[in-house]
Formats: structure tokens, C-alpha cells, sequence
């Protein structure tokens, strides 16, 4: 029920087609109960008395009767079906919604497989118990009622004698209902396992081949298999127990039926044509017990699933926007960037980076060195607000960035990560994915600036080339420039080129970084790289190992003084120092003979 309180929101917009389904059924319902009186009719006032002149008006009517029926059931169905779709399609949406606000501590943890099963499994229980499942519960409950009473008016002490096995069927019925919820919910577990192991196969294909694991992955997926079935046996065999139980006793009523009906016909205390529609009306009581089941293992499903999708939508939003957030834009903020005693980790782990301070103006580069897991990414991170920083404090122009519209925010900062992820699209519309309206002169010339236009009119259909799942098709460096054009297209005040450069070779690199010169003009630009090279025009360069700052200043500075700066420069200029080395020590030489 607290699913159903839940989820008010969804179906209660729809109302409309709710009250239009249900009534609909509710009427359907009350016609199937003038059968079993035509039945009777027929019975104990045409043919015993012999009136057959009456049978063409009562044939008439059950035609009339049928087809009425039947036109209420389609619209029952018609609205029924609207509801759960539009029920389906808002719910869906807004848990596309959640999905897009979420943030990254969320994704850190989450699996893409699973998310997927809610999206998409989860939907399709909640469309056919709000669409159907529902009215058809009420359904039974109407039937039972309807024909409870119609039952009373004929033999108030024959329907209770018949009826001595419902409190039976009732308590198998929600027994059944207690063992098969748990089964659903692991089963849905076991489903969104199973994806997950396909999603995380097919995406990490190239890992699992280069490392001959294929095996490793059909024993992983067989084992996930293996749960998934048996859940489903296990639910098999609930089943299986459950039907049995409920026929027998819905059939020990039809006995009891036949027998107490019988002797009261043969005395002469019920008509034969009552006793026959009698029979009929049985079956509206237990013809909807039996479906109890069915209805349950819908309802179950339901909440199972219900409470999956739930767990979404409630999930919590760790970086949100404050009230009265500050909007900026690219006219108002200027992009000077300040991290002040900044400390954070990562939830249950130690600090990622310790007591961070960094002064970037307007405009100027700030360079990162480090060894891997230094911190260096997190930094970024932290500035785009992946991450809501608890000690310390970023600054924007002065403001604190915990102040400023998220989105807004973002939109000032353009990445240009390590890992590049292009959307199977065509290369245009992945250049231009972070702004709304651009020309393909704009789009054209990023992508000159970051040397990928050449390179993308080779291409057969060039700038309207699909680039598939992951870019595929395309080598790393290729991707890497498509990527720095998008983040050129953006225009941005701040610019983070994370290893920006470090899936293309020295050449490439040396091309870019004339590209990105004309970029970085005016903008305040973080550059993490582990080439000296891409580091020594900075204006400061931050050296960081296990979070802390361990040296700081221009390339000039840092090579005079000893530190991991320096010893980071000296071995990968170790060849180019050697021939320098020898050429000099030649040159000194060859003076040296000269002079002699
Ligand atoms: N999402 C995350 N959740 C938990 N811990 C993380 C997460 N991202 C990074 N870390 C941890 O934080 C520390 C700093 O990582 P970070 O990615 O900032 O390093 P880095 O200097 O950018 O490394 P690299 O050069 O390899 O990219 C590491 O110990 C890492 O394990």
C-alpha cells in the first residue's frame, strides 16, 4: 500500500482514465450477473411452464446483453491501457529526471545494467498493475460482492453453506502472497544482476578479449544465470503448491453445492432454474478466488517493482542547488578561481586532498603535476562540483562556489578529460553537445583549432560521420581532439584540460598546444598533465603527491630547486639533457683544439 501512497503522484494525474476504466469494468461486472437470471428465467418461466413464444425476446436480450458487455469492456480496456501507459511514460520520465540530477557519489556505486533493469522491467510491472492489475482486483471484490448478494436473495442458507471453504481459499490465497514477494523481489535482483553482467561484458569487450577471459565471463554470467532460474523454479514451485490447494477447495464448494442444492431441489425447496443459476453465480465467487493468485503475483510484481523504481526517485541528491542560488554567465563572471584550505575525501576514505590553496586569476594557466592518485583530477572535481567541498572553500569571482546554480556553473567550465566519450552521433553533433545553437562554421573551426578538422574530412561523410558506441572507429587521439573541440565550442571562462593531451603523440601535442594557446587567450585554464612539456608555460604549477602540495611555481623556479618537479623533468628530458650533454662537451672540445 505504501507503494500505491507513492506513487499517487503518477497515476492520480491520470484520474480521469482511472474512473473511466473502473467504472466501466464495475458495469460489465454487474451485466455478467443477469446471465445466470436469464439462466433462471429460462429455466422456471419458459420452458417448465412451456411459453416458448418467449424465447425470441430473451434471446434478443441476451444478444442485447453480450454486446453491451462487450462494449464496456473495451472501454475498459481502452482507459485501462491509457493509464498505465501515461502512468508508464511520466514515471519513466521522471526517473530519467532523477537520473540526469543525480550526482557523481551516486555514480560511483551505481550499476548501469541495474539502473537499466528500473528502467525498463521495473516500468513494465508498474504499467500492467496500475493499467490492469488494479481495476481487475476491484473487479474481484465487485464480483464477490454482486454475486454474494444475487446468491443471498435466492437461498441465503444454501450460500452460506457453499461458501464454508472461502475463509480457505482467503487464507491460502495470502500465503501465498507472503512467500511469492520475497521470491519476486530476488528475482528482480537476480534479472538486474544478470544485465548487469551482460552490460559490463559487452562494454568491456576489448578487456576481455585482449586478456583471453571469455571463460572467466561465461562462468560469471552462468552463475548469475543459474540464481535468475533459480528464483524462477523456486517461484515455480510456490505456484505450483498454491494452485492445487485453491482448486480443491473451490471445488470441494461446487460439490457441497451440488449436493445441498440437490437434496433442496428434490424436496421441492428450490427451483431447478435457481438451483442452475445458483450453480453459475458460484462461480462468481470462486472464479475470482482463483484468480487471487494471479492478481497477487501481479500486486507482488507490482510492489517488487514499485519499490525499485521508488528507491530511485528517492535517491538522495548529494549536489544540489541552494535556495536563491546565484546564476552566472560568461558576461558577468570573470573566472577567477581561488581553492582555499580546501580538504576532502571521498566517503569512507581517507583525505583525497589536504589543506589545498591555489590563487588562479582571470585568465591565467595553473599547471598540475603529480603522480597518479595524487589528487589532481579530485581538484577539478571538487571546482565543477561533482563533489560539494565540507572543509575549505572554492571561490568563483569571489563567491563561493556552493552559492552558484550548478548548472550554471558547469556551463562556465569546459573539460576536456583523459577519457573521452562520444555519443553514437554524428561528429558534428558531438562537437557541438555542450551548446544549444551553433553553425558548422563554429563547429568547423573548433575543430581546426583542436587539428581534428583535417582528419575529419578524410572520413567518408566527414562531419556528418557516425561515430558509434564509445567513438568507435576512431583511434584515442582522434577521440581526444573531438573532445577538446567540443570543449572549445563552448566558449568557456575556465578551461581544464585533464591529460587532455595524452592519447596523441608529441607532434600532435605540440600542434594542439598552439591551438589551445589562441583558446586559453582571457580564460582562466587548469592544465593536469604528466609532460613537462604541456606544463612549463604555466603561470604557476602545483606539484602534488598523496593530496598535499609539495612544490609550487613557474617552470623556471622548479627546475632550479630539487624536488619531484625537477626529477620528473630531468627523466623525460633525460635523452634530449644526454645530447645536449655531448654536444656541449664536444663543442668545448673542439674550442679546446682549436685554441691548441
Ligand atoms: N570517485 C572516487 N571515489 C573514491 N575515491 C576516489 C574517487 N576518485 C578518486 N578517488 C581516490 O582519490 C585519490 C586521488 O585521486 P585522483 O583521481 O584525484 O588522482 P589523480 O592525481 O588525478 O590521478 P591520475 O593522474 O591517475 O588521474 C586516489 O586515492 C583515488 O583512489
Amino acid at each position: 500500500m505504501d507503494v500505491l501512497r507513492q506513487l499517487k503522484q503518477f497515476y492520480w494525474a491520470e484520474r480521469k482514465f482511472l474512473f473511466a476504466s473502473i467504472a466501466a469494468l464495475m458495469c460489465a461486472t454487474a451485466l455478467g450477473i443477469v446471465y445466470p437470471n436469464l439462466l433462471r428465467y429460462l429455466i422456471d418461466d419458459v420452458i417448465t411452464p412451456r411459453r416458448f413464444d418467449l424465447v425470441p425476446a430473451l434471446a434478443f436480450t441476451v444478444v442485447g446483453v453480450v454486446a453491451f458487455k462487450g462494449c464496456l469492456q473495451f472501454v475498459h480496456g481502452f482507459f485501462g491501457g491509457r493509464l498505465g501507459n501515461r502512468v508508464a511514460f511520466s514515471l519513466r520520465n521522471a526517473s530519467y529526471d532523477k537520473l540526469q540530477t543525480l550526482s557523481f557519489q551516486y555514480y560511483d556505486k551505481a550499476k548501469t545494467g541495474d539502473l537499466m533493469s528500473r528502467l525498463t522491467a521495473d516500468l513494465e510491472a508498474i504499467r500492467n498493475f496500475i493499467g490492469f492489475g488494479f481495476a481487475q482486483i476491484l473487479n474481484m471484490v465487485l464480483m464477490v460482492i454482486f454475486g454474494g448478494i444475487m446468491m443471498m436473495t435466492i437461498h441465503w442458507q444454501l450460500t452460506l453453506i457453499t461458501l464454508v471453504t472461502i475463509p480457505v481459499l482467503i487464507f491460502t490465497a495470502l500465503r501465498f502472497e507472503k512467500n511469492i514477494h520475497p521470491a519476486f523481489r530476488e528475482m528482480r535482483q537476480a534479472m538486474s544482476n544478470l544485465t548487469t553482467a551482460v552490460q559490463e561484458n559487452i562494454t568491456g569487450v576489448r578487456t576481455v578479449k585482449s586478456f583471453a577471459r571469455e571463460s572467466h565471463e561465461v562462468t560469471k554470467f552462468s552463475t548469475r544465470s543459474e540464481a535468475y532460474q533459480k528464483n524462477q523454479v523456486g517461484a515455480s514451485a510456490i505456484w505450483a503448491k498454491f494452485f492445487p490447494v485453491m482448486e480443491l477447495s473451490a471445488n470441494i464448494s461446487a460439490v457441497i453445492l451440488l449436493v445441498a442444492g440437490g437434496i433442496l431441489v428434490i424436496n421441492g425447496e428450490l427451483k431447478l432454474g435457481e438451483f442452475v443459476a445458483f450453480f453459475s453465480l458460484i462461480w462468481y465467487i470462486i472464479g475470482p478466488m482463483w484468480g487471487l493468485g494471479f492478481h497477487i503475483n501481479n500486486y507482488t510484481q507490482f510492489k517488487a517493482s514499485g519499490e525499485r523504481v521508488l528507491e530511485l526517485l528517492n535517491e538522495h541528491i548529494h549536489v544540489k542547488n541552494i535556495e536563491n542560488a546565484v546564476e552566472v554567465t560568461n558576461e558577468t563572471i570573470k573566472g577567477h578561481v581561488r581553492f582555499e584550505n580546501v580538504t576532502f575525501s571521498y566517503p569512507d576514505k581517507s583525505p583525497a586532498v589536504t589543506n589545498i590553496n591555489i590563487d588562479a586569476p582571470a585568465g591565467s594557466v595553473i599547471g598540475m603535476l603529480g603522480a597518479t592518485g595524487s589528487g589532481k583530477s579530485t581538484l577539478i572535481q571538487l571546482l565543477m562540483r561533482a563533489y560539494t567541498v565540507k572543509q575549505g572553500a572554492i571561490t568563483l569571482d569571489g563567491i563561493d562556489i556552493r552559492n552558484l546554480d550548478v548548472a550554471s556553473l558547469r556551463r562556465q567550465i569546459a573539460p576536456v578529460f583523459q577519457e573521452t566519450f562520444l555519443f553514437s552521433a554524428s561528429i558534428r553533433d558531438n562537437i557541438a553537445y555542450g551548446v544549444k545553437e551553433v553553425t558548422n562554421e563554429q563547429i568547423e573551426h573548433a575543430a581546426k583549432l583542436a587539428k581534428a578538422h583535417d582528419f575529419i574530412m578524410e572520413l567518408p561523410l566527414g562531419y556528418d560521420t557516425i561515430v558509434g558506441e564509445r567513438g568507435m572507429g576512431l583511434s584515442g587521439g582522434q577521440k581526444q581532439r573531438i573532445a577538446i573541440a567540443r570543449a572549445l565550442i563552448k566558449n568557456p571562462r575556465i578551461l581544464v584540460l585533464d591529460d587532455a593531451t595524452s592519447a596523441v603523440d608529441m607532434e600532435t601535442e605540440h600542434e594542439i598546444q598552439a591551438g589551445f594557446k589562441e583558446l586559453m587567450a582571457g580564460r582562466t585554464t587548469f592544465v593536469i598533465a604528466h609532460r613537462i612539456s604541456s606544463l612549463r608555460h604555466a603561470d604557476e604549477i602545483i606539484v602534488l603527491d598523496k593530496g598535499v602540495i609539495v612544490q609550487r611555481g613557474k617552470h623556471a623556479d622548479l627546475i632550479a630547486e630539487n624536488g619531484p618537479y625537477r626529477d620528473t623533468y630531468n627523466i623525460q628530458y633525460a635523452d634530449f639533457l644526454q645530447t645536449e650533454n655531448v654536444a656541449s662537451a664536444l663543442t668545448t672540445q673542439g674550442q679546446k683544439r682549436s685554441t691548441v
